[in-house]
């Protein structure tokens, strides 16, 4: 892959990542928290006690990330599409594969990112979860000062596997969500794509923002208790595995917690995956 191309790639996908964190730091709260009764709520009492820092909190990490993260992602479903299809990129809208190879593709490509983005993704979310303010001179100083901070501490307390924990539930989350992911970008490109012609920009965007949703949607249950995993033993509940912390999730808050974010993943979800799938496609052109 060229450089220029890893670069734009980078910055797209940074843009869309800085633009949906704040959504993102209000959905992990609501997701790992109780203390909030609600969206509005959340966003008030971080913007009142953290000011509006409190929303880029942990930030820092998936920016670095994304550039591994997302050509992970998009490079493993093209090769394995192309294995399963030989048909190369620039013929994929007038031969288009079938969803089947698409499915299998996605889950495949979802797979191997859920183990890139596990240890960046466990330091984003304690980052959002810590409440306190931005250190102020008599204030509650947070676990973790930053980023790195962060990571050797988790290293130090909880050693190399501390940095995955979570992962298989990651895992789990993204396989088939992304393979629900590339299915959907797909079909509504074709939907509203006239036969062996390239989808035009506002095909892409809306098909993109609206696969973000559809992965999204059927990924939140697995994202909350992904969350919590992620935050075991830190806040004084500590879970015995995956099962464990569903069945105790349910018996506490009731099968609606499986629910818990997913009006604000779905409102973050459009406008970061719009303009992912927006990038994508163009970066191909060029390239192709
Ligand atoms: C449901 N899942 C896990 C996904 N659709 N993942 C791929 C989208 C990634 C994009 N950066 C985002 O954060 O939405």
């Amino acid at each position: 892959m060229p450089a220029e191309e890893f670069v734009a790639g980078w910055v797209s996908g940074a843009l869309g990542l800085v633009l949906g964190h704040p959504f993102d730091t209000i959905k992990v709260r609501l997701q790992s928290q109780n203390k909030y009764r609600g969206i509005l709520d959340c966003a008030i009492q971080i913007y009142r006690h953290e000011s509006v820092l409190g929303f880029f909190k942990g930030m820092s990490f998936p920016i670095a990330s994304i550039a591994l993260v997302n050509s992970v992602l998009f490079g493993v479903y093209s090769n394995v599409l192309l294995a399963l299809t030989t048909t190369p990129h620039q013929e994929r809208w007038t031969h288009p594969p079938v969803y089947m190879d698409v499915f299998i593709a996605g889950c495949l490509g979802g797979f191997v990112q859920a183990y890139c983005l596990a240890p960046f993704d466990l330091i984003k979310v304690r980052l959002q979860n810590q409440t306190e303010p931005r250190a102020q001179l008599g204030s509650p100083r947070p676990r973790y000062r930053g980023p790195l901070h962060c990571m050797t501490s988790i290293l130090q307390n909880e050693g190399p596997q501390g940095l995955f924990r979570g992962s298989g539930t990651l895992m789990l989350r993204d396989t088939p969500t992304l393979g629900i992911y590339f299915v959907s970008y797909e079909w509504l490109c074709r939907y509203y794509t006239p036969k062996d012609q390239n989808p035009n920009s506002a095909t892409v965007l809306v098909a993109g923002g609206c696969a973000g949703i559809a992965s999204w949607v059927t990924a939140t249950p697995l994202d909350v208790i992904k969350c919590r995993m992620q935050m075991d033993g830190l806040k004084g509940r500590v879970y015995h595995g995956l099962l464990d912390c569903m069945v105790s999730s349910v018996q506490q808050e009731g099968p609606q917690v499986f629910f818990r974010g997913l009006i604000i993943n779905s409102a973050r979800a459009f406008p970061v995956n719009a303009v992912t799938f927006l990038s994508y496609e163009y970066l191909l052109r060029w390239w192709g």
